[in-house]
């Protein structure tokens, strides 16, 4: 069987840089290098270094549209998983998600300053367990959603040609 040509796939961005942070410039959600991105700023709370809270406002427009004047679902999910990936760090680990379950309570317009927050909720060895939700600023909750994240080990990052952050 013949050997697929894998390099096609390969972004501008995936440089030989092998550190995880570095390469993270062009993450959808958060890279600041990514001219399609989300360019998401999270402030976290780690007041209580065991349950930590990030916090972002965004506002989208129709470039991220779904229903007419709303935000797509998909998008949706992308804000969700970026803000509970956002605990991960503060907790010391890498992780990844695994699985997430989104509740769309309402449409998420478009146009509207939007606060995104997520929370730890515990931890079972390598399983992360977050929360993240989508509120209007009067505290309406349009969607929320729980996601488990796990662990990332030093192998599997060998494996994948990375380095861990410089702590
Ligand atoms: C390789 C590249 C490295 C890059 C490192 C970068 C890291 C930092 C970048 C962060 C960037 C963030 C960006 C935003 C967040 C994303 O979007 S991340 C991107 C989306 N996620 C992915 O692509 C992950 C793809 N999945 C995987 O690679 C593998 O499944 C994982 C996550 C490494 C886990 O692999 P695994 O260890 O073989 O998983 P497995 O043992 O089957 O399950 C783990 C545990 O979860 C449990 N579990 C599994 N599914 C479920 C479920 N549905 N319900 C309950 N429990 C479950 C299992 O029972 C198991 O439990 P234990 O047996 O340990 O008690």
């Amino acid at each position: 069987m013949p050997i697929p040509d894998t390099s096609r796939h390969t972004p501008a961005s995936m440089d030989a840089n092998p550190n995880i942070e570095k390469r993270a410039s062009h993450c959808f959600g958060c890279g600041p290098a990514n001219p399609q991105g989300l360019h998401l700023v999270f402030t976290t709370d780690t007041s209580n270094p065991d349950i930590p809270v990030a916090t972002t406002q965004f506002q989208l427009d129709r470039l991220h549209e779904g229903p007419p004047g709303y935000i797509h679902g998909g998008i949706v999910a992308t804000l969700l998983d970026e803000a509970m990936s956002k605990l991960n760090r503060p907790l010391n680990v890498l992780a990844m998600t695994r699985h997430m379950e989104i509740d769309y309570l309402h449409p998420v317009p478009l146009y509207q300053s939007l606060v995104l927050t997520s929370r730890h909720l515990s931890r079972e060895g390598r399983k992360l367990f977050h929360r993240a939700e989508i509120q209007r600023p009067d505290g309406t909750v349009l969607a929320r959603a729980k996601g488990l994240f796990i662990v990332i080990d030093a192998r599997l990052l060998a494996l994948a040609g990375l380095t861990q952050p410089e702590s």
